[in-house]
């Protein structure tokens, strides 16, 4: 039988999870940050265990790698789901000031509870959480305003933690809280691999590459309006048709680069990254 395709670093995901409760042990609101084109595979099976009774503002970041048809169809899955998902654009900027004010709500929704049980009002705390690369940083950045945290810096420094000031009701740990890898779950995990919102882990290139144009197929399959027309012929000359992944790859690979299929991988991952095929969801709400 062959391996598992993605496979962890043994230690990372306990030192993640350790990380990530200290932090969320120290405030009242945690602003949950999930990739727009995978809302299911970046929700973390324990994050309502983690986040308790504490304030949960959910947010579909990289809105604009998807297109509008599918921010609606997930605003109105949301709502079934009796949350409100924000969603922005931390490179542009747009969806925060909408997002500020319900992290402040929050807060204030929390003071209430204080004061209801005879305490006094205190600026409320906040932690901004989510997988790797999903836009937590720029996020963080784009609600205060300025620079304080390096977006795609290196992981694994260690620093104090600090708190910033959005208002006099609210602060926000100026760090994000990163969540550990999804172990049980490898339809889960191949899509994070595919959005590079992973961290580090192993996984084969072009296996990652091939299960891209199988949810590519999948999609045009069931909701074809959700895509952009001909997403691949465009950038490559070379359509998608009835393809499974791995002959597209192995097609790809032949026509361009001469039978090489890890070059041919690579450049289909980097170009989805990039949003270069396009605004492409890889998930649709369940029906
Ligand atoms: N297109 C697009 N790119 C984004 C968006 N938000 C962030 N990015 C880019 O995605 C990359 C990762 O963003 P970061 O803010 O570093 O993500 P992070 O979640 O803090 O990443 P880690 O530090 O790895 O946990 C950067 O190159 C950002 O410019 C967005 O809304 N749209």
């Amino acid at each position: 039988m062959s391996s598992p395709p993605i496979q962890w670093y043994p230690g990372h995901i306990a030192k993640a999870e350790k990380a990530l409760l200290e932090q969320l042990k120290k405030v009242d609101v945690v602003l949950e940050v999930r990739d727009a084109r995978i809302p299911l595979a970046t929700c973390h099976p324990q994050i309502q265990q983690w986040v308790g009774n504490k304030e949960r503002v959910l947010v579909l970041n990289r809105v604009d790698m998807i297109p509008p048809q599918a921010q609606q169809a997930w605003l109105e899955w949301f709502k079934t789901q009796g949350t409100f998902p924000h969603f922005t654009n931390a490179n542009q900027g747009q969806g925060i000031s909408v997002l500020a004010q319900s992290a402040m709500a929050a807060g204030e929704k929390m003071n209430q509870r204080r004061r209801d049980r005879g305490m006094l009002p205190r600026p409320v705390r906040a932690v901004v959480i989510g997988f790797p690369n999903v836009g937590k940083s720029a996020l963080i950045n784009r609600l205060l305003k300025r620079r304080v945290v390096d977006s795609a810096r290196r992981a694994g420094v260690t620093r104090q933690l600090r708190w910033i000031r959005i208002s006099d009701q609210l602060e926000l740990l100026d760090a994000p809280g990163v969540l550990p890898s999804r172990l049980a779950d490898q339809a889960a995990a191949i899509k994070l691999a595919i959005c590079d919102d992973i961290g580090e882990a192993a996984y084969d290139n072009q296996r990652v590459a091939a299960a891209l144009v199988d949810r590519l197929q999948h999609i045009q399959t069931q909701a074809p309006e959700m895509l952009p027309e001909l997403p691949l012929q465009a950038r490559y000359g070379l359509e998608l048709g009835k393809l499974t992944g791995e002959s597209y790859l192995a097609q790809l690979a032949e026509q361009r680069y001469q039978g090489d299929k890890e070059r041919a991988a690579n450049q289909l991952l980097n170009d989805f990254r990039k949003g270069l095929l396009g605004a492409i969801p890889l998930e649709l709400p369940p029906s």
